[in-house]
């Protein structure tokens, strides 16, 4: 099998900091990965790294089974797409615009989007259910509005992986699940690997199909939601005491924060 993405051995940092250390996995094409971990464990510098925006050192980095330096920024952006945690934007773009920039890595020196391309950014922005903000400027949008643009732009590149930085953190509950959904969806009906970052365990394990874990910039987990999220892997990695029990919705596992008073005390 080739994998969406295979590691092997990656470091990567700031000039004054070293942030990941040794880090080796594989995520499955077609697969829905989130990667989780406390504050500062790395998250963001991994999925970074793994989106070529951060220069990391690795003994291997293939995406799609092709040595990541191999890949020039057009045929990269054509591969992969990402979306970052910050939406904020100042440019006086129309959504449309926007979405439509993501056809700039198939168009020529021009960069002049045919009728092809206007479909393409149409489609996206109904698969993520903004087309009647078509015509809204992008800094006039809520924050769950633009997390969408960002999002459409994103399927506008028909890339075959999509890197997502905590799509859900500023969202409603509403808003996070058909985040989810839609991700779920690009995954079923056209094959898209998915890499998230997230803080939301109960939602990685409702969606995820492999979980990895990090601290202190290394991997302390990789697998299902079952395996991971188990209380005496997430109590060493967080630090806190969590009950983690069966969701009522299905088969995976629910994690719970336990409040000092709810303690008890051996
Ligand atoms: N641009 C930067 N320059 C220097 N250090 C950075 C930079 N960005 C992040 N760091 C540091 O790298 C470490 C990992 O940060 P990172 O943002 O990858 O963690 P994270 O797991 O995504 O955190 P969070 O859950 O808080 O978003 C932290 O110690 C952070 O302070």
């Amino acid at each position: 099998m080739i994998h969406a993405i295979a590691i092997d051995h990656l470091f990567c940092g700031y000039t004054d900091q070293p942030v990941l250390q040794e880090i080796s996995f594989s995520v499955d094409p077609g697969s829905f990965f989130v990667i989780i971990g406390p504050n500062g464990s790395g998250k963001t510098t991994l999925l970074k790294a793994m989106a070529r925006l951060l220069a990391a050192d690795a003994r291997r980095f293939d995406i799609l089974g092709r040595p990541a330096g191999n890949y020039t920024f057009r045929s990269l952006a054509q591969t992969m797409a990402f979306v970052p945690q910050e939406t904020r934007i100042d440019f006086p773009l129309t959504v449309e615009e926007f979405v439509l920039a993501g056809r700039s890595p198939y168009q020529g020196v021009l960069g002049i989007p045919d009728a092809a391309d206007t479909e393409i950014a149409r489609q996206a922005m109904v698969f993520t259910g903004i087309e009647h903000l078509s015509s809204r400027k992008l800094d006039q949008l809520s924050g769950g509005e633009r997390q969408r643009a960002f999002i459409a732009k994103a399927v506008c590149q028909e890339p075959r992986l999509i890197m997502l930085d905590e799509p859900t953190a500023s969202l409603d509950l509403a808003h996070q699940t058909r985040i989810m959904d839609l991700m779920e969806r690009l995954k079923n009906e056209k094959g898209v690997t998915i890499v998230m970052v997230s803080h939301d365990i109960n939602l990685a394990a409702m969606y995820g199909d492999t979980l990895l874990l990090l601290k202190e910039g290394r991997v302390v987990g990789k697998g299902a939601p079952g395996e991971i999220l188990t209380y005496q892997v997430l109590e060493e990695a967080y630090g806190c005491v969590l009950l983690v029990d069966e969701n009522p919705l299905g088969k995976f596992p629910r994690v719970t924060p336990v409040p000092d008073r709810l303690k008890i005390i051996h």
